[in-house]
């Protein structure tokens, strides 16, 4: 498996942690985990010897090709090279994404915790395949480290385009506050490796997910619906526009419908028609017309 993973598959990360879980192995209840649908796993052991964390590494790699989801190694980059483990999660004292991606190659992907604005938007910049985004509630399994909360969710969400994982204390209790912030994916320690049932809390996880996902599509398709209406568009009729440079044919109404539509209503951009800038206040007015030229700038932020 190469780091072009299919991240729509990847909803929950499942970390390792041995001392959660004391009379079980690593691999039965990281095998739980799988079974209830963990979509990526990470091997973090930050007491072991290498040779350990080695022959962890091994048997992790075996279970996830098993069950088709990608493996990451926490702190060895050269563990992940030799068990050819999908990637490396690094932290913010750990090497630079440049030197991890000189070791490692293209093929690998490297994650890299963040804790704020500006470590996102930065390793977004330097490379990174993914970020971790917390903690976001205060954890034992990190001891004094600062909780982010979930402002700092919902900046991540606007702030960066690849993907973003919310870790930190999250439970089945406190799940949807960090999905209602912005958080399409989800990554959990001792919530679910130290249950007594690591497959139900995942999949109570994974629930609350697609839960939340239900309700933003029934959303979208509720505003466009009356978008439609109040613009008196057809619901029939298809308007061909020009989008960021390709060919693109939508039934909505307006320009806030047609990104509602594509999902990027929420997301900071800029929304340029024939060349103008529309400030989003003016989206809802700005009526689709047959050949209307529309760019989509992403705002990434930063320097
Ligand atoms: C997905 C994910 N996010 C954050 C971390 C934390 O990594 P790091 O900051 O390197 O701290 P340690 O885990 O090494 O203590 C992670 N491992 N995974
Ligand atoms: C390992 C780790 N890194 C974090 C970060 O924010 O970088 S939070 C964290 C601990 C996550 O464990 P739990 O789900 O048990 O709280
Ligand atoms: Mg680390």
């Amino acid at each position: 498996m190469s780091k072009r993973v299919d991240w729509e598959k990847i909803r929950l990360y499942v970390i390792t942690a041995q001392d959660a879980h004391p009379g079980k192995s690593v691999t039965d209840v990281m095998e739980q985990t799988l079974i209830g649908g963990a979509g990526m796993l990470q091997l973090r052991n930050k007491t072991g010897s290498r040779s350990e964390v080695l022959e962890q590494a091994r048997a992790l790699r075996v279970l996830t090709r098993r069950y088709g989801v990608p493996f990451i190694v926490n702190d060895y980059p050269d563990i992940a090279l030799e068990v050819d483990a999908d990637g490396v999660h690094l932290g913010q004292d750990d090497m630079s994404i440049k030197e991890a991606r000189a070791l490692l190659g293209d093929d690998k992907m490297i994650g890299i915790s963040t804790h704020c604005a500006e470590h996102a938007i930065e390793a977004e910049r330097e490379g990174a395949d993914y970020i971790g985004v917390g903690p976001v509630f205060p954890t034992n399994t990190k001891p004094g480290k600062a909780a982010v909360t979930t402002a700092y969710v919902a900046e991540a969400a606007s702030l960066v385009s690849i993907p973003f994982v919310a870790i930190g204390g999250i439970t089945t209790d406190n799940a949807d506050a960090v999905i209602s912030a912005g958080a399409k994916r989800l990554c959990a320690v001792s919530a679910i490796v130290g249950s007594e049932d690591p497959a139900a809390v995942c999949r109570e996880l994974l629930y609350k997910l697609t839960a939340a996902d239900r309700a933003e599509e029934s959303s979208n398709a509720n505003a466009i619906a009356n978008e439609r209406e109040t613009s008196g568009h057809k619901a029939e009729e298809n308007v061909t526009l020009s989008l960021n440079g390709s060919s693109y044919q939508t039934r909505s109404a307006t320009l806030d419908c047609l990104l509602a539509e594509l999902g990027q209503r929420d997301k900071r951009l800029v929304a340029e028609v024939d060349g103008e800038i529309v400030p989003r206040s003016r989206w809802q007015e700005t009526t689709l017309a047959d050949g209307l030229r529309i760019e989509l700038i992403q705002f990434v932020g930063g320097g």
